[in-house]
């Protein structure tokens, strides 16, 4: 099966996950599963797939099912479950599809507030004994045609050949697209993988500020200082389910078409054949990568300092089968799109020595991968 031609046969709905293994399109609904408490879900799942018409359950997990009013995590076993290689080639030679600009964009918060939000969140981190905070803002777009999903994850797909590029249908009819680099957890038999993320800086048109850019993460000890606290959490939520752990103790250099990171491949051997990747995923979720270090207290100033809901932002993205293997993804570099507007999200991590000015300048730079999608102007959105 061409990866091209399911890329093609994505309706708004449907579950698409591409990665730079294999295509996974699940058309329709046979059965709907949702839930605030994951790991009950993911017993619940594993039951359905017993007796289910397709071979997976596919969806979403939100940043946290117990935000205000409930956001719960949402799979479905489709009707149909198309399989297929890696998108590219196939896709380059698929025409780029219009998504047209929007009317208004109106940021949440404003870029100053964001900012100043950052300062607060310095200071706090000391004073109630946190590591690290991750802190988002948005962005509200608004069109005066329909929005369509399908256009966006189609260019995404064709821009990023790398990642997990991915759309799912959410509750309400809205949909959530995007291009996340960052592997949350993928089992496969007993082999588990987690790729976390963090420390970042933009890429560059230009190479030589690219190469630059690049070696001055490398170098750097705030991105260092981040990307330890989060790797070292994976590597103790994967512990207690593995007979075997392997985790480097430095980071290596990874990029996206848009983006420079610290990341770190984080390997294990699984104890228990019983638990699936969706309970691994559950365990492993909110990482430090998207909320912060302890997590309760991170969380509870996320809530604090930002005013908006992150529903399905920062949350993650993916499938799990009968046999309990699967893979998830962060939800990040992705949009949340309803009838004739969609909502951008970007954040960044927070340690003591974090400048508020460059952390409103990061989270600019992460729209790219949506704004490129869009075929917006370059640039365009960072003056929000
Ligand atoms: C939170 C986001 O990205 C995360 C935060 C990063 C950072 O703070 O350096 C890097 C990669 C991601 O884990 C986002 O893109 O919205």
């Amino acid at each position: 099966m061409d990866a091209a031609r399911l890329l093609e046969d994505y309706a708004r709905g449907d579950f698409f996950l591409a990665t730079a293994h294999r295509t996974i399109l699940g058309s329709g609904a046979a059965t709907e599963l949702t839930g605030t408490d994951e790991a009950r879900l993911a017993e619940r799942v594993r039951r359905a797939l017993g007796d289910a018409p397709t071979p997976i359950a596919a969806g979403v997990l939100p940043f946290d099912s117990a935000a205000d009013g409930g956001t719960p995590a949402r799979l479905v076993i489709p009707e149909g479950v198309r399989f297929a290689g890696r998108p590219h080639p196939a896709v380059d030679r698929l025409p780029r599809r219009h998504v047209g600009l929007p009317e208004r964009v109106t940021p949440v918060p404003e870029g100053r507030r964001h900012a100043e939000a950052v300062a607060d969140a310095v200071r706090r981190l000391g004073e109630r004994g946190l590591r690290k905070v991750v802190l988002a803002r948005a962005l509200d777009l608004e069109f005066a045609e329909p929005v369509r999903p399908e256009a966006i994850l189609h260019n995404l797909v064709k821009d990023n050949d790398r990642g997990y590029t991915f759309a799912a249908g959410l509750p309400g009819g809205r949909t959530l697209v995007g291009s996340s680099p960052e592997l949350l957890l993928s089992r496969q038999g007993d082999r588990v993988v987690s790729h976390p993320h963090a420390g970042s800086m933009p890429r560059s048109a230009d190479p030589v500020t690219d190469r630059q850019n690049g070696e001055a993460l490398l170098a750097s000890r705030k991105d260092h200082i981040e990307h330890a606290v989060l790797a070292e959490a994976v590597a103790e939520a994967l512990r207690p389910f593995c007979r075997k752990l392997d985790a480097p103790e430095k980071p290596e250099l990874v990029s996206t078409p848009t983006m420079w990171h610290l990341g770190t491949t984080i390997t294990g051997e699984l104890a228990d054949r019983d638990v699936t990747a969706l309970h691994l995923a559950a365990a492993l979720h909110p990482t430090p990568a998207i909320c912060g270090t302890p997590t309760e207290s991170a969380r509870e100033l996320v809530t604090e300092l930002e005013p908006f809901e992150r529903g399905y932002y920062a949350g993650a993205v993916g499938w799990v089968d009968a046999e309990g293997d699967g893979e998830w993804a962060v939800t990040i570099r992705c949009a949340e799109v309803a009838e004739r507007s969609l909502r951008l999200y970007a954040g960044g991590g927070i340690v003591p020595e974090s400048d508020p000015g460059a952390e409103l300048d990061e989270t600019s730079a992460k729209f790219a991968t949506l704004a490129e999608a869009m075929g917006l102007p370059r640039g365009w959105l960072a003056e929000f």
